[in-house]
């Protein structure tokens, strides 16, 4: 019989120091791990194809039961420099939005704060045939992860939204939470964050693993720009940025 917990993960380079702790801890035997783009481990999740999942916090509306079971997440407070828009034009301007398809809460930050923040009045596209790609000069888009690792230089306008959440509110930001749709054992999960934190405690041994880029600074992102504990000051945001998706 398989009892082992089921759980998906991001497949992007800002879980890895979560993988590296659960890589060196035993309790990657008891677990069956998969690694997902943010929307299929929100979607594995919604549909009971895993027990555990480091879901973006916009799909937990999605969810009929739910429970963070963990004190670590992916955060940030001010730039976290992998969740951009990009744009042809400065953003209040803008008369398109093209969503990114892995994403599930930053497309939603990005709408927020198009709402709320900068004013914009914009038509939202969510399946254009190739979204990063428009010469439209009143044309944007959102994208999250490794995808955007450069890319920073080489867009005349450039927001990033955990910035731009941050002017708009004062708090920091979650995109993702490690999040369980059915009851879980408490031993589990205390062996389970033991292993989050052995991974965050070793980021500078991971680092010397990771292949180098010239064009992106990636211990800068993996030890600052990424915020990694879960605070009551995230857990504000996080239910502020609910309430903002509700009234969308
Ligand atoms: C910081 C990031 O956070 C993420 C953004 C997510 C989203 O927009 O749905 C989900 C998971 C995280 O990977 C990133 O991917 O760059």
């Amino acid at each position: 019989m398989n009892t082992k917990i089921r759980i998906s993960a991001v497949s992007y380079t800002n879980t890895k120091p979560f993988l590296y702790g659960i890589e060196h801890s035993e309790i990657i035997n008891k677990i069956d791990l998969s690694l997902d783009m943010p929307s299929d481990c929100a979607q594995k999740l919604i549909d009971n194809q895993v027990d555990i999942g480091l879901i973006p916090v916009a799909a937990i509306l999605s969810l009929p039961k739910w429970e963070i079971v963990s004190d670590y997440c992916i955060g940030a407070t001010g730039a976290v420099n992998s969740v951009f828009i990009f744009s042809n034009c400065e953003i209040k301007d803008i008369k398109t939005l093209q969503l990114d398809p892995q994403s599930r809460s930053s497309n939603n930050l990005a709408r927020v704060l198009l709402k709320n923040y900068w004013k914009a009045d914009y038509q939202m596209v969510t399946e254009a045939p190739d979204y990063t790609t428009s010469t439209d000069p009143n044309t944007a888009f959102v994208q999250i992860g490794d995808r955007t690792f450069g890319k920073k230089e080489k867009h005349t306008y450039v927001y990033d939204l955990a910035e731009e959440w941050q002017k708009f509110t004062g708090l920091p930001f979650v995109f993702a939470a490690w999040v369980a749709n059915k009851p879980v054992p408490a031993n589990f999960m205390q062996e389970f964050n033991k292993a989050l934190k052995l991974g965050l405690d070793s980021r500078a041994e991971l680092l010397k693993t990771l292949p180098q880029r010239a064009d992106f600074d990636l211990e800068d992102y993996l030890m600052h720009k990424l915020d990694f504990d879960l605070t009551e000051d995230k857990k504000k945001a996080l239910h502020l940025f609910h309430d903002y998706i509700k009234a969308l």
